[in-house]
């Protein structure tokens, strides 16, 4: 039976970065940030949905969606964001499921489902272990700002849409700090996958 982790943290706290990680381990990783680009592609019914909600000077020239606008309306707007999330998450769910279950059929041993909102959302049972990346919050608004170009204020309406990662650490089956160098992240990675007999 293969093993199914699930990856997760908080805004900027460097989900994506451990994720590639796995590829070192060639480790099947399933992205739901990515997913969630791919089901509001124009013509997906969740992509009619939002601008049939949110209207359509949320469309750039070319139909697709204007994400950043997206964005700076949801994240100002608790109503808005769970109005948002009602549209996208049954499918975001539905494909995670089906490339999981790819994976496992295709004979993968151990894969991964990276997944921002494990918690909020309750996706806890889609997975048979958990992993936080942790970053303290400094940290985390210095990199989220950086990445992204956001001001602080912006920045921080985003680390409050979800739940702290600190209460997500306190959750999680393993924790790695990612508060120093990428390199010693590897390293707490490489040391949780040996003690779980994935490597
Ligand atoms: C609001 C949107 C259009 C902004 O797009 P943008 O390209 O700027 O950001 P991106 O999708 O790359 O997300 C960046 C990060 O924001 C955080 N985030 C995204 N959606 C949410 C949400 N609904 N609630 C809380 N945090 C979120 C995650 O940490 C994510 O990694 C987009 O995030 C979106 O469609 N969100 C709803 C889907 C969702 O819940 N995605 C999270 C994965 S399940
Ligand atoms: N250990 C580290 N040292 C320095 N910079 C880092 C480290 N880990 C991640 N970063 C940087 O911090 C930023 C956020 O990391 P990353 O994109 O991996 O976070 P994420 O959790 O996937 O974010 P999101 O929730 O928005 O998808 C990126 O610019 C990344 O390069």
């Amino acid at each position: 039976m293969a093993l199914i982790i699930g990856l997760t943290g908080s805004i900027a706290s460097g989900k994506s970065t451990v994720s590639l990680m796995f590829d070192e381990f060639r480790i099947p990783v399933v992205d739901a940030d990515k997913i969630a680009r791919e089901v509001v592609y124009p013509g997906e019914e969740a992509y009619n949905k939002i601008i049939e909600t949110f209207g359509t000077h949320l469309l750039r020239e070319d139909k697709t969606l204007n994400r950043k606008k997206l964005g700076e309306i949801v994240f100002d707007d608790q109503e808005k964001l769970e109005t948002l999330n009602q549209i996208v998450h049954p499918a975001i769910r539905k494909r995670i499921i089906e490339k999981r279950d790819g994976f496992v059929q295709e004979g993968a041993s151990c894969v991964v489902l990276d997944i921002p909102l494990l918690f909020e959302s309750n996706l806890t049972n889609f997975v048979d272990k958990t992993i936080v990346v942790y970053v303290d919050e400094n940290v985390q608004l210095q990199r989220l700002m950086e990445r992204d170009e956001f001001g602080e204020s912006e920045a921080l309406k985003r680390i409050k849409s979800q739940m702290p990662v600190k209460e997500k650490a306190k959750l999680a089956d393993a924790v790695i700090n990612n508060n120093s160098s990428k390199t010693a992240t590897f390293e707490q990675l490489e040391d949780i996958l040996r003690k779980w007999d994935v490597i």
